[in-house]
């Protein structure tokens, strides 16, 4: 298991930032962990890092307990911070040889070369880091997290704050990271996550709300609801091959479903055969928002 989260707790004081809460990524997984501001990304995300130390529970990462064994672990991690410091008076390269040294890594010069070309800094690799637009600080952050080939890469909001060009740019190199390495990533994009991974983590307010596949919660995205208005007063038993059906009022009904389109079909079947006078026949259809807000509200 790349990373395993055991009933993580971390109070703040009186606050419970982050509540109890257990996952696990596999190897190989790009997993994205959304969720709206404040609800414990980055708190969690410093956790499993070894950057904050849990109220309660543990995280390990390739099966070694973060807390304990923080230096060795850190070997196994690349961690982009959300805000993502880095030394702006230094050139591009000198700040990844000064990391490298940190990492006391062997063969820096070619390591440095490797990972500037690995998140497409090489344009703009002669400059100091004062000089690059946010996209390209935003790679030197990369290239940080990447220097000592790490096994597990966290990334706390990877593509917050660049222009649409970069943010595609930066998730075409996580994406090409991820074929290697594990990847969890922050996001309050649902948008983001479908367009990195096959799996999402959604947490709110200190407690995880979704552990599913993408694919799950788009089945959700296709449902919605339809809603018949017709002139006449009938009885509910006309519809009694359709379920989840609740009046509206005398003449309005409302049907969840899994089919929106379909159902609509149906229902115009079964008024056409009946003689009845359709007044409106609408359907709403859930979108990605819609899910993430329902489970976030
Ligand atoms: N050092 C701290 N001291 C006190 N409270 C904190 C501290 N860091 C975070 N919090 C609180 O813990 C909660 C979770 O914060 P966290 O930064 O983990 O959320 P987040 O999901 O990463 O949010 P965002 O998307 O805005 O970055 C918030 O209510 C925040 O105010």
């Amino acid at each position: 298991m790349s990373i395993e989260v055991n009933n993580l707790v971390k109070n703040y004081g009186e606050q419970k930032a982050v509540n109890g809460i257990s996952f696990k990524v596999n190897k190989g997984e790009i997993v994205g962990f959304l969720g709206p501001n404040g609800a414990g990304k980055s708190t969690t995300m410093k956790m499993i890092t070894g950057y904050l130390q849990p109220s309660g529970g543990e995280a390990l990462v390739c099966n070694i307990k973060v807390n304990d064994q923080s230096t060795e672990t850190k070997q196994k991690i690349g961690y982009l911070p959300e805000s993502n410091a880095l030394y702006y008076d230094m050139y591009v390269r000198e700040y990844l040889a000064f990391i490298a040294e940190v990492h006391q890594i062997e063969n820096q010069k070619s390591k440095i070369e490797h990972v500037i070309e690995q998140v497409g800094l090489t344009p703009e690799a002669h400059k100091k880091i004062a000089q690059l637009s946010k996209g390209y600080k935003q790679r030197v952050g990369l290239a940080a997290a990447l220097i000592h080939d790490p096994e597990v890469l966290i990334l706390d909001e990877p593509t917050s704050g660049l222009d649409p060009n970069q943010i595609v740019e930066i998730r075409n190199v996580i994406k090409e990271l991820g074929k290697n390495k594990t990847v969890l990533f922050s996001s309050h994009i649902m948008q983001e996550v479908q367009a990195l991974c096959e799996r999402v983590i959604i947490i709110n307010k200190g407690n995880i709300v979704a552990d599913d596949q993408l694919s799950h919660l788009v089945k959700n995205i296709h449902s919605g609801s339809v809603t018949l208005e017709i002139k006449e007063e009938i009885d509910e038993s006309l519809f009694n091959q359709i379920q989840n059906i609740s009046r509206v009022n005398r003449t309005t009904w409302n049907f969840k479903t899994d089919n929106p389109e379909q159902l609509k079909k149906q229902l115009l079947q079964i008024c056409v055969e009946k003689n009845l006078n359709i007044l409106s026949l609408t359907s709403d259809t859930n979108n990605l928002e819609d899910v993430f807000r329902s489970l976030t509200a």
